[in-house]
C-alpha cells in the first residue's frame, strides 16, 4: 500500500517554479492560506533536497490557525545527506524524515551532522543504492502512518515521482506573471520523456480563480 500523493505547486504562466536565482514567490496570499490549509490536512510533506537547499523552508503550517499537532511530517529526499546542519526542517516544530541512499549510510552515520540531527530527533530511512528509491520510501511512509502525503517539488523530484505512477492528484496555482528563462526551474523537469506517447495523462477535476492566480487541480490517470 501506498500513500495517496498530492503534488502542491505553484507556477508562472509560462510553466516556472523559481526564476534563474532561485527567486520562488509565486502565489498570490490567499493561495498561501488555501496551501497550509492543504498541509494541515495532510500526514507529510515531502521535497527534494534541491529545495531544502535553494528555500530552506519550515514545511510547517504557519500561515493558518494550527496547533502543533496539526504540523505534517517532513520528509527530505536526500540520497548523500547534504542537509545543511542549520536547515529548519531540522527543527522542533515537527516530525522529520531524512531519506538517503544506501551507499551514503556507512559516512552518512559516522559524521557529527548525523549526531546532531540524531539528539534533534531527526530520523532516517535508507533505500536505493546511489539514489533514493521513492517507491520503497512510499511503502515505508504507508507502514509509519502516513495515508496523505504532500509533495512540495521541486522540478527534478517532481518527475521522478510522476515518471514512478507514484502521485494521484495535481493542485497547481498558475499565477498571471512570466519570468522566462531556460535555465529556470519548471514545474517538472528531471530526464523527461522522448515521445509525447509517453506523457503521463491527466483530468482535470477543478477549476477556479483565487484573487489573481488560477487554481487546477488534475487526477493522474493510471
Ligand atoms: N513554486 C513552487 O511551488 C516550488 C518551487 N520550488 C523550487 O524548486 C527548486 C528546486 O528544485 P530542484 O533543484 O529540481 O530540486 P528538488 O527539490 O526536486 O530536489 C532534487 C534532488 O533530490 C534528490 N533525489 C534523491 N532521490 C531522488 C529521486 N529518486 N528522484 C529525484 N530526485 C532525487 C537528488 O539529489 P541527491 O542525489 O543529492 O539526493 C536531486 O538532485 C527551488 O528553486 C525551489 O524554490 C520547490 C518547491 C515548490
Ligand atoms: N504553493 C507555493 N507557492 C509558492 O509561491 C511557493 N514558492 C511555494 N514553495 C514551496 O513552499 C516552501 C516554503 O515553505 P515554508 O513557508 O517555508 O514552510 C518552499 O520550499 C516550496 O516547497 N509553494
Amino acid at each position: 500500500m501506498m500513500p495517496y500523493v498530492i503534488l502542491s505547486a505553484a507556477m508562472t504562466l509560462d510553466g516556472k517554479i523559481a526564476t534563474k536565482t532561485g527567486s520562488s514567490n509565486i502565489s498570490g496570499k490567499k493561495d498561501l492560506l488555501r496551501v497550509h490549509e492543504l498541509r494541515k490536512e495532510c500526514d507529510a510533506i515531502m521535497v527534494g533536497i534541491g529545495t531544502v537547499i535553494a528555500d530552506d523552508p519550515r514545511l510547517t503550517v504557519h500561515k493558518v490557525d494550527a496547533k502543533p499537532d496539526d504540523n505534517p511530517v517532513r520528509v527530505v529526499v536526500d540520497s548523500k545527506f547534504r542537509t545543511p546542519a542549520d536547515a529548519r526542517i531540522t527543527n522542533s516544530d515537527a516530525e522529520t524524515i531524512i531519506a538517503c541512499a544506501r551507499e551514503y549510510k556507512d559516512e552518512l552515520i559516522a559524521s557529527d551532522k548525523y549526531e546532531t540531527f540524531k539528539k534533534r530527533g531527526v530520523k532516517f530511512f535508507y533505500s536505493g543504492s546511489k539514489r533514493v528509491d521513492l517507491k520503497s520510501l512510499m511503502s515505508y511512509l504507508h507502514e509509519e502512518g502516513i495515508d496523505k502525503l504532500m509533495l512540495e517539488g521541486g522540478s527534478t523530484l517532481n518527475f521522478s515521482m510522476i515518471k514512478a505512477g507514484l502521485i494521484d492528484e495535481i493542485r497547481i496555482c498558475v499565477a498571471p506573471m512570466i519570468v522566462g528563462g531556460c535555465d529556470s526551474k519548471t514545474f517538472f523537469d528531471g530526464e523527461g520523456f522522448d515521445l509525447m506517447g509517453e506523457a503521463v495523462k491527466l483530468e482535470l477535476t477543478d477549476s477556479y480563480q483565487l484573487d489573481k492566480d488560477l487554481i487546477l487541480t488534475y487526477k493522474v490517470l493510471k
